[in-house]
């Protein structure tokens, strides 16, 4: 992943800074793709994991969809060029300002949160003489195996409609007059790695489907969301997951109505492997107990070790696989928070003052989670091909 150009161009830079190899999001990109179109399945790529504008325009020409869980996300993707027909729109909490926004873009759907919101999208499609078209996000109470921070299709979620709130929902839908429901939707949560919760992902949606069936309601979307996991641990052994037999689950155990087209929300698993933070090493301290590298970048850059205990890959850019002297080090940040570490007892080559250390699948929820936290600087980034042209 690292060549000798990439080792002398980032020695060059100032740290930290995220780096995106725009050619690995793009082998990613067409992977996934055509794993796709082999069933005619729909991807809307979610914004939330990451909104960096080159990241966004690849992804767009690549021909997905947008997924978004905020006016501004919403926005982001009209302005970046995907067609509104290809954007939709979740969040528990849609303030007024965002639905009406999102109105007058004619999004192609709402995913619907709670049996209230319906009453409020059909009164603001009214302002605007419009019909909404929304899918039900339903809650599926279908465990996703994943950190519980991350889970988000358990009953005690704050996410979806719950299926006892169901029946209160298909009449409150008949007596709205400027919606339009158009499917279900679901997304049980984030970087999961046993494709069998999708399997059971399927059933639910199966019985679901069925049921609004029964009731007259012709669904013309089933969207499952997104969740699928990348490999933390061993980076260059999966830089591009495994979309054929991610989507294949849905191809042999969805059981789609004539004419039901199938939807996906994926985030992560289109943008991890291409991101990495780059930092530099500011301080050595061996201690009795313990080493520490203290580097230049923290919690502020990348958030994931402390707010979920996050894994991610370290290592000493200039790496080989012959080093002779390894140690433990706790490789920690210099924010002000005893939190703010990145990997405890990690062991890398013997590492000094100015050595470049290298975090890596970064690129999902990293940037985009950073903060000013202890006033840090702006996040900075390089991409592959501003060092190719160097
Ligand atoms: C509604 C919804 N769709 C899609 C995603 C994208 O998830 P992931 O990045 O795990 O594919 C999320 C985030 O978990 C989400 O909340
Ligand atoms: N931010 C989370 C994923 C959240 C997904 C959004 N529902 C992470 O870094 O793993």
């Amino acid at each position: 992943m690292f060549d000798a150009q990439r080792i002398v161009a980032f020695s060059q830079q100032e740290t930290p800074f995220y780096f995106y190899d725009l050619a690995l999001l793009q082998q990613t990109l067409d992977a996934a793709k055509q794993a796709a179109d082999i069933h005619n399945f729909h991807v809307h790529y979610a914004l939330k994991a990451n909104f960096n504008h080159r990241l966004l325009n690849a992804i767009c020409k690549a021909g997905f969809g947008a997924d978004c869980v905020s006016g501004n996300e919403v926005k982001k993707a009209v302005e970046i060029g995907f067609r509104s027909t290809d954007i939709v729109f979740a969040g528990v909490g849609k303030s007024d300002r965002e639905i009406k926004y999102a109105l007058t873009q004619d999004i192609f759907s709402f995913n619907v949160e709670s049996v209230q919101e319906l009453l409020v999208i059909d009164g603001l499609a009214a302002d605007q003489g419009k019909k909404a078209r929304v899918a039900l996000r339903i809650n599926p109470n279908v465990d996703a195996q994943t950190h519980h921070y991350i889970t988000t299709g358990l009953d005690e979620n704050k996410f979806g409609i719950a299926q006892w709130e169901l029946p209160e929902a298909i009449e409150t839908l008949r007596q709205c007059q400027h919606i339009e429901l158009i499917g279900i939707h679901f997304h049980i949560g984030s970087q999961i790695t046993d494709l069998n919760v999708f399997k059971s992902l399927c059933v639910k949606v199966n019985e679901l489907n069925n049921w609004f069936d029964e009731r007259g309601f012709r669904l013309r979307v089933l969207n499952v969301g997104g969740g699928l996991g990348v490999d933390y641990h061993q980076p260059d052994a999966s830089l591009v997951p495994d979309f054929l037999g991610y989507f294949s689950v849905f191809a042999n155990f969805l059981e789609r109505k004539p004419g039901q087209e199938v939807h996906f929300e994926l985030g992560r698993a289109l943008v991890s492997q291409c991101g990495s933070l780059v930092s530099r090493v500011l301080y050595v301290k061996n201690g009795i107990k313990k080493n520490f590298l203290i580097l230049d970048a923290g919690m502020t850059e990348l958030m994931r070790p402390v707010l979920y205990q996050a894994y991610h890959r370290i290592e000493r850019l200039d790496q080989t696989e012959s080093e002779t002297e390894m140690l433990h080090y706790d490789v920690v940040g210099p924010i002000c928070e005893s939190s703010d570490c990145f990997g405890k007892e990690v062991l890398l080559p013997k590492s000094e003052r100015g050595d470049l250390i290298v975090i890596r699948t970064a690129g999902a929820y990293g940037e985009v989670m950073a903060s000013h936290y202890n006033l840090r600087n702006e996040i900075r980034y390089v991409y592959s091909d501003d060092i190719q042209q160097s």
